[in-house]
């Protein structure tokens, strides 16, 4: 009897323990492909650079397993990742017959009923994303931003009259701060018709922008432990465990979910009243409620919902911290500083001059540039951009990646790749244009646009690069054209990505990106 319990308790669990190991060592579909045993192993492996004793480090502990293993490793025991500004094309593809699944190892929401679970960002299934996708793409069109830019250029007013209130206080402004009340306001006014109020607040919203800031921080515990991670999110409120995390999770839940209910009862009662096509540019929710591309089963509340839980929070971190990294560099290089407004002064002579639409303000070639440049070295999203290829096989350097296995590049790599962007971690808008210094630092400016994807690539790509772009122009546009401003404080460590929490996160020990308002530019 003692035996039999012997054999039960230990010996039978370690044996499965023992084979399952030699298992996803050497008998895998993607055993052939080099990287750490432990890693192939499981995803404890991650949890050491990513949960404890590191935080949010595996993106970067990435760069030391490429050079000791060449550029395509096994990082899981199922997961391939891969380094080659090269292999894009084929790993995101634009062409809608080769498929690219998304992959539930890093959408660990699928399954949660949180997180924009079911929405389309988070739907793993190729064409079941792409009608959920089209259902929101024309609200999201070139057209439609130029549209509905008075919403956004409102709030960009109110931002820069609120950077002037500032002038000549001794109170400094946070511009990462600042801009998350920005774009978190853009993102919801565009999108809902009606703002958050971040601005509005002398602020700029703080505890808004912290809930969010502080709410992707669940990402690393979840992709790790999955399963238990869905387990906790499907328990009823009262019995899940205390933690920031989950308070932040379920306090941005209630402001999406009351924003969405009044956008969906206002949309329901069009529908009725007046023709749905005539409503659409209402809100995005009379937009998805008109698209013929979604069935009823996803018109419901809960899962436009899920796709506002991503909006909101996909457009409003990135654009942010892009627009703060744009702004200290502009800020912190004279030359640069120099340029940029005498650009922005040949369509607004002066401080005072209403701030021009975007169609203007995108000619200008040095601010483009600058924006390409903040753009690659914010690193908006640093994740690894997993998918999978349900029905191909695709082939590295001859080797094989067999149809269902998870891979993935991480943008990060790509913008860092000193092939293509000599001195990485320097701020060059000139490696962007044309011109003398590009000829006499031997920059390749084709090579440099044509690897510069920060919104990522293929039939999976960001979906609010129109608004994104637009808020860049307009409010660097507008704050260097009217306000000056001096850093205060604030040095090259400050908006430099130090985690990766799907998105870049900068340093938590850091006072921010600090600013002194002097008065009109
Ligand atoms: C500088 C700003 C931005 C950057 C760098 C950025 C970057 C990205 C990237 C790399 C992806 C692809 C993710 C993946 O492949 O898994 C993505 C997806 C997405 N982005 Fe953005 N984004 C920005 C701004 C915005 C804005 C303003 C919106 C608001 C509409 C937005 C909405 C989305 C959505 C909804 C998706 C999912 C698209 C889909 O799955 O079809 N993003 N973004």
């Amino acid at each position: 009897m003692a035996s039999l319990t012997l054999l039960t308790i230990i010996i039978l669990p370690l044996a499965y323990l023992v084979s399952l190991v030699i298992y996803r060592i050497y008998f895998t579909r993607i055993s052939h492909i080099p990287g750490p045993k432990l890693a192939s192993v499981t995803y404890l492996y991650h949890a050491w650079y990513d949960l404890w004793p590191h935080q949010g480090r595996f993106t970067f502990h990435l760069e030391e397993l490429h050079k000791r293993y060449g550029p395509i490793i096994r990082i899981g025991p199922d997961e391939v990742h891969i380094k080659d500004v090269n292999y894009v094309n084929e790993i995101y593809p634009s062409d809608h017959r080769r498929k690219r699944n998304k992959s539930a190892l890093f959408f660990w929401m699928v399954g949660t009923d949180e997180f924009g679970d079911h929405s389309a960002g988070a739907t793993l299934d190729h064409e079941t994303h792409r009608a959920k996708r089209n259902s929101m793409a024309p609200y999201f069109s070139a057209r439609m931003v130029r549209d509905l830019e008075p919403r956004i250029l409102g709030k960009v007013t109110l931002l820069r009259d609120k950077f002037l209130a500032f002038s000549n206080s001794n109170q400094l402004v946070e511009l990462r701060n600042a801009m998350s009340g920005l774009t978190l306001d853009v993102i919801s006014e565009y999108s809902f018709g009606s703002s958050f109020g971040a601005l509005n607040s002398n602020d700029f919203g703080r505890p808004l922008n912290n809930m969010l800031l502080q709410g992707v921080k669940v990402h690393p515990f979840a992709r790790i432990f999955r399963p238990l991670a869905i387990f906790i999110f499907r328990l009823p409120r009262w019995l899940m465990p205390a933690s920031e995390i989950l308070d932040n999770s379920i306090k941005y839940d209630t402001l999406i979910s009351s924003m969405t209910q009044s956008a969906f009862t206002d949309a329901m009662a069009s529908c009725e009243n007046e023709k749905a096509s005539e409503a659409a540019h209402r809100t995005i929710v009379h937009s998805m409620l008109a698209a013929e591309s979604l069935g009823p089963e996803d018109k419901t509340f809960a899962r436009l919902k899920a796709d506002a839980m991503v909006l909101i929070g996909a457009g409003t971190e990135t654009t942010a911290r892009t627009l703060a990294t744009a702004l200290y560099h502009i800020l912190a290089t004279p030359r640069v500083y120099d340029k940029v407004l005498a650009e922005v002064r040949t369509i607004m002579p002066s401080a005072d001059s209403p701030i021009p639409p975007v169609t203007k303000i995108c000619q200008l070639k040095y601010l483009t540039a600058v924006l390409e440049e903040s753009l690659r070295i914010a690193h908006g999203v640093a994740g690894r951009l997993s998918r999978i290829a349900p029905d191909e096989d695709l082939f590295y350097d001859g080797l094989k990646l067999p149809k269902g296995v998870t891979f993935s590049q991480s943008m990060y790599y790509i913008h860092s790749d000193p092939s293509v962007y000599p001195f990485p971690d320097e701020f060059h808008p000139e490696r962007f244009l044309e011109g003398e210094e590009a000829v006499s630092k031997k920059w390749d400016v084709a090579l440099a646009k044509e690897h510069l994807q920060p919104f990522g690539k293929g039939t999976r790509n960001c979906l609010g690069i129109n608004l994104a772009w637009s808020e860049l122009y307009l409010t660097v546009g507008a704050l260097i054209g009217s306000v000056k401003m001096e850093l205060v404080d604030t040095g090259k460590e400050d908006v430099m990505i130090v985690k990766e929490y799907f998105v870049g996160y900068l340093p938590e020990a850091s006072k921010g990106i600090r600013v002194k308002v002097l008065g009109k530019s």
